[in-house]
């Protein structure tokens, strides 16, 4: 008779990386109470989404993060064949999130953004600060993908009509509202023991002080960017989300941003990227058992 081999398979580096990633996704989804955001009380300013899809479209994206990662350990370099690789990969992940969410756009400036983290943190998988991983990131997105399609994206619509950077600036320059913002106040406020939730709205508050957001700034123009930049520094400067005082300014921040139809989309997804890299800064089970 064979003995049972009870021992748990090993993952591989790529896997585990994919695991972080869907899991900071779902993380950032069910943080509650997030301005105007899906969270586990409701759809926030949101009419087509709700936190089953938002946790659908997470999931279904775990074989585009395997794939990257995959992909950056196979050309061992940063420079245009891995780009061009990560543009063909990240296209096909949205194909898929559009199929799970019935054509619903849940997480299209998620794939740009982790994925790009996914195939940095895969790149050179002992060099895990932050900033190292962003950097490297920023190299990716720096290089032109010929293969990409240039649609008039609501993100290229409110670029032209604003002046602003979007999310391809965003990591073009190493993602500084993530390492220059949340990670930085999601820190501070574990230290000030704020708890991990309230820690965590803070950092998405951190980011939301001073992100051009373009969903704001499609939805609700700059009258809508301006109300969430300084709501949620009004919410920081009150005590933050563990106070009394912030909590209060949160539920207004809230309020206001649901009236205005605001939704800080490309905040959230900063903040995916926010936590994805603490998991990694802080070693979070990715080499045990890997391979
Ligand atoms: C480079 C791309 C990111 C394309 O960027 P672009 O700006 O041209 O395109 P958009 O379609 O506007 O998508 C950008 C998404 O990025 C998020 N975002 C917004 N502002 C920022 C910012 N300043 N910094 C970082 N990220 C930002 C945001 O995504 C979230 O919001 C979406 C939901 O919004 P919502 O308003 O509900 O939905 P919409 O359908 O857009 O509008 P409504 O009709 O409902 O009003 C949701 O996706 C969140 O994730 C922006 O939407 C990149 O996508 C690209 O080039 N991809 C090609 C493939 C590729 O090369 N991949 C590389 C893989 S590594
Ligand atoms: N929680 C959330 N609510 C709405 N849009 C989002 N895009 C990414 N995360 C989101």
């Amino acid at each position: 008779m064979r003995a049972l081999n009870l021992q748990p398979k090993p993952i591989s580096l790529a896997e585990r990386l994919a695991d972080l990633a869907v899991d900071a996704l779902i993380d950032e989804a069910d943080l509650s109470p997030k301005p105007a955001l899906v969270d586990r009380r409701g759809s926030g300013a949101h009419t087509d989404l709700h936190l089953g899809l938002m946790h659908a479209s997470a999931l279904s994206l775990w074989p585009a993060f395997k794939e990257m990662a995959e992909a950056a350990l196979d050309c061992g370099e940063i420079g245009l064949p891995l780009r061009e690789a990560l543009g063909r990969i990240g296209r096909e992940g949205e194909a898929a999130m559009l199929v799970t969410t019935g054509g619903v756009n849940t997480h299209r400036g998620a794939i740009w953004a982790l994925g790009l983290l996914v195939a940095a943190a895969a790149l050179e998988a002992e060099s895990s600060v932050a900033s190292a991983v962003t950097l490297r990131a920023a190299r990716l997105a720096l290089l032109n993908d010929r293969y990409a399609p240039q649609p008039l994206s609501h993100g290229a619509q409110v670029a032209q009509r604003y002046g602003v950077r979007g999310a391809r600036e965003e990591a073009q320059l190493a993602f500084p509202a993530v390492t220059g913002l949340g990670l930085p106040q999601l820190k501070r406020s574990r230290a000030a023991g704020a708890g991990e939730q309230n820690a965590r709205l803070d950092a998405l508050l951190a980011i939301m002080t001073t992100l051009a957001d373009t969903c704001v700034l499609y939805r609700a123009g700059e009258a809508g960017l301006q109300a969430m930049q300084h709501g949620a520094k009004a919410v920081l400067d009150a005590g933050g989300s563990a106070s009394l005082g912030g909590r209060r300014q949160l539920h207004a921040l809230d309020q206001q941003l649901i009236a205005l139809n605001a939704s800080p989309g490309g905040a959230a997804d900063l903040l995916a990227a926010c936590l994805f890299l603490d998991r990694i800064e802080r070693g979070d089970g990715l080499f045990p058992g890997a391979c």
